[in-house]
């Protein structure tokens, strides 16, 4: 009878302690949501840590923010403290938990337990624990397999990362034991985390470069923003990539530090899913490139890399984004089109971390010309970096930034990593580290120039092509108009490119650039798409076949070559319209000398034989496709409206049009039949007596030709006895890659392109006095002419 009563206040009570858990379980979820929605939190300095004397310092103003820094009140948060929690009395909860666990039905032990509650009745506190051990049971059960699952997940993503980058490059994880760590104690100074290290040990990167030794404390350990300058192919991607990094590893280990000490705490501080690093690159290739270096790097981590680029599916990139990664890398376009599509993953962890964008009402923010900057809180939450070669930073950037007064100048090109930094809100205690030198071009890099009638561009090209194509070579054009003439040229003379520019579709574009990542002497014609950036190993030649618009870009493009620990040459094609551009842009980093690249000029007749029939061949190839062009965008427009062409010319007129085609196309084969006959043999100086051959040194495509050629004359001796006599001497060639060319002559070839321009001016000046002197001649001629009809 007494059971009747009873189970119904236990079922009472039963529904009165789920709704006060379901309530506190609700409250804890909100606030770990804000609370994991903050920047990631670096771990506490140890006592000998040689940075700890800046936490909590001056110097860490604006910094990043550590747990026990966050200002609870601002972010309504109940942050969990342990370490405020003295070890006695977690040894006391964890005694009183073992001690439920021994006297499960002592009811005595039951009662101190809940805080000697005497005035409750024994039952309701018996069933109160019972359901308590019921609930905390589940929840260990809950735990483990949530520990399973994670620790699941972290191998499979470990796993995944790690055989990406396998299969990225072919390269295998090195034995541990084989790395002499005695090699890379540069490191050691930078504290980077165990797993990280492992990785560097796999690259083989004995110590770190200039710009990631001054970079990685004050990104990595300082958590200061960070506004970095180097030159290019520095390793300035793992300067803020490996901050990057080792802050999350940092974290993830003191989730686990927490987990272990602190049991309650794995599910309100270890929940995951949260994007943490957004890096935004301008191009796609570059997107994809740091991708594939920062998981190279990610290894042996957990940490997802992802990158989400235009021109690829955008499915597929949502798919991605829902595996929730840590990282990702992206080009601005595709970035805005996911998070405006509401791509959660995006949207809700970088909304309320972006600048605020123009019409905001934010009390604190304030409009500049075209934006607007950011409001102090959002600041503190974000640690911003900025990274390039070229940071034209003006002479008071540092002290405006300082004082926080940066406002964006409009249209202000060479200033726009001074925008740029400011627009993205970087904080006032950014670490400003800029490593560039006067010329802020690569120190491994020789410069040099052709100056050449327009029209001899392209002679002068297939002339470098030839005679001195080794390695891979990176030709830059400023128009696509451009790019595309000199592709379909140097392909009618049998020299192989890959192109690539931003009308091409995202897949012709990155099969180019792995094809010619891959070809030991390959030619790649690019647009400015390639300049910034890409970092394509045993590229030893750039050729500026146009200018570009800016010192920057300039920079940039000739950056593809002398990287990391290489050297490599430049070569800029100049027109005499280019002269006074090509001067003031060398003006801008502060170097006026240049050399002067050397030209055998006696092989430039056979040159300009071989590519003026190019030229024809293409004259006629490109009338013949805008033609063909032309009559199917006719017919496919007569068909969407349904009309029937006419052909209106008359049967003489058909009769002409067709000898005339057949002319041209007869024409065509004996020129293509003349260069190919040329083209099998090697380029030859005038003075070349067909029995002498180029030797030692020879380009790829100079060696095809002398194979060809040896293949012929072998054919020659076989059918003629007296063929056989004549012997093939091999001589040597200056046929050596563009950058030993250039030492070969020494400094003498170094041109004052001051003076260059100096002398063009001079030159323009005569001429054009010369012209008003005839002129002037000419009217005085006149007027004595009509002086003597009028004395007539
Ligand atoms: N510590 C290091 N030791 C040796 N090589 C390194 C090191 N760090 C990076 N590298 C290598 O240097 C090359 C250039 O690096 P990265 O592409 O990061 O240069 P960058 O400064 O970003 O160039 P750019 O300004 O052209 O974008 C890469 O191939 C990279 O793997």
């Amino acid at each position: 009878m007494a059971s009747g009563p009873s189970s119904g206040r236990n079922n009472q009570t039963k529904k009165k302690l789920k709704k006060e858990k379901k309530r506190a379980r609700v409250k804890s979820e909100e606030q770990l949501e804000r609370f994991d929605s903050l920047p990631w939190n670096p771990s506490l300095p140890d006592k000998d840590d040689a940075y700890s004397f800046l936490i909590g310092s001056n110097e860490l103003e604006g910094g990043f923010l550590s747990l026990e820094e966050i200002d609870e009140t601002e972010y309504a948060l109940d942050i969990p403290k342990p370490q405020n929690e003295s070890a006695e009395k977690i040894l006391k909860r964890k005694s009183k938990s073992k001690k439920r666990k021994v006297s499960e039905h002592d009811d005595s032990s039951v009662a101190e337990d809940e805080g000697g509650n005497e005035e409750r009745p024994e039952e309701e506190e018996v069933v109160e624990w019972e359901l308590k051990e019921l609930k905390q049971n589940k929840k260990r059960k809950k735990k483990k397999k949530n520990k399973t699952q994670k620790k699941g997940k972290l191998e499979n993503a470990a796993e995944e990362n790690a055989e990406l980058a396998a299969v990225a490059d072919g390269k295998e994880d090195v034995d541990e034991e084989s790395v002499d760590e005695s090699e890379y104690l540069a490191w050691n100074e930078l504290r980077l985390h165990p797993l990280l290290m492992k990785s560097i040990h796999r690259l083989k990167f004995k110590e770190p470069t200039p710009i990631q030794k001054a970079c990685i404390p004050a990104a990595a350990h300082q958590g200061k923003d960070v506004v970095g300058a180097a030159e290019t192919g520095s390793g300035k991607t793992l300067a803020f990539g490996l901050p990057i990094l080792q802050r999350l590893l940092e974290e993830r280990d003191k989730v686990e530090r927490l987990i272990s000490e602190y049991e309650e705490a794995d599910e309100r501080i270890a929940s995951r899913g949260f994007l943490r690093a957004l890096i935004i690159t301008p191009t796609r290739e570059l997107a994809l490139q740091v991708t594939d270096h920062l998981k190279e790097v990610a290894k042996p981590t957990n940490v997802r890399v992802v990158p989400i680029v235009g021109g690829m599916s955008t499915e597929k990139q949502e798919r991605l984004l829902k595996s929730r990664p840590e990282i990702v890398v992206g080009t601005p376009g595709r970035l805005w089109e996911l998070m405006s599509g509401g791509a959660v993953h995006l949207t809700e962890s970088i909304i309320d971390m972006l600048p605020v964008t123009s019409g905001s009402d934010d009390a604190q923010s304030h409009n500049t010309e075209n934006c607007v900057t950011v409001s102090s809180l959002q600041r503190k939450k974000r640690q911003t970096f900025v990274f390039s070669a070229t940071i034209a930073l003006s002479a008071d950037f540092r002290k405006k930034l300082k004082h926080g007064s940066l406002k964006s100048k409009p249209n202000d090109g060479l200033n726009s990593i001074e925008t740029l930094s400011e627009r993205a809100g970087m904080r006032a205690s950014a670490a400003i580290i800029d490593l560039t030198n006067a010329s802020i071009l690569a120190h491994n890099l020789e410069e040099s120039f052709i100056e050449c009638k327009e029209e001899d561009k392209d002679a002068y090209l297939f002339y470098l092509l030839s005679l001195h194509g080794q390695g891979r070579t990176i030709i830059f054009c400023t128009s696509i108009a451009a790019l595309r003439h000199i592709s379909s040229i140097l392909r009618i003379l049998d020299i192989n490119v890959w192109t690539l520019h931003a009308q091409m579709q995202q897949r012709a574009r990155l099969k180019a650039v792995d094809r010619f990542r891959a070809t030991e002497h390959g030619i790649l014609i690019a647009t400015d798409v390639a300049a910034r950036g890409l970092d394509i190993p045993g590229v030893r030649t750039v050729i500026h076949y146009q200018l570009p618009h800016s010192a920057e870009v300039y920079v940039h493009r000739s950056g593809r070559t002398a990287r990391a620990l290489s050297d490599g040459c430049s070569i800029a094609l100049i027109s005499p319209n280019e002269t006074s551009k090509f001067a003031g842009l060398c003006k801008s980093f502060a170097k006026e000398n240049f050399r002067r690249f050397p030209i055998d000029i006696s092989y430039m007749p056979e040159v300009m034989k071989r590519l003026s029939l190019a030229r024809q061949i293409d004259k006629i190839l490109r009338k013949d496709s805008q033609e063909k062009a032309k009559k199917s965008w006719l017919e496919r427009n007569a068909e969407s409206i349904e009309l029937v062409l006419d052909d209106n010319d008359s049967e003489d007129e058909r009769v002409n049009k067709h000898k005339q085609k057949k002319a041209s196309s007869a024409h065509l084969k004996k020129m293509q039949q003349e260069l190919n006959t040329l083209l099998s043999r090697p380029l030859q100086p005038k003075t070349f007596s067909n029995r002498f051959l180029a030797g030692a040194g020879v380009s790829p495509v100079l060696q095809n030709q002398l194979e060809e050629l040896a293949r012929q004359k072998l054919a020659d001796s076989n059918t003629s006895a007296q063929n056989k006599r004549r012997k093939l001497v091999i001589i040597g060639q200056d046929c050596v890659e563009p950058l030993q060319a250039l030492r070969s002559i020494g400094e003498e070839a170094c041109q004052d392109l001051k003076e260059i321009a100096e002398k063009r001016k001079n030159m323009e000046n005569l001429r054009r006095k010369r012209k008003e002197q005839k002129k002037r001649l000419h009217d005085q001629r006149r007027k004595q002419r009509k002086k003597l009809k009028g004395g007539s």
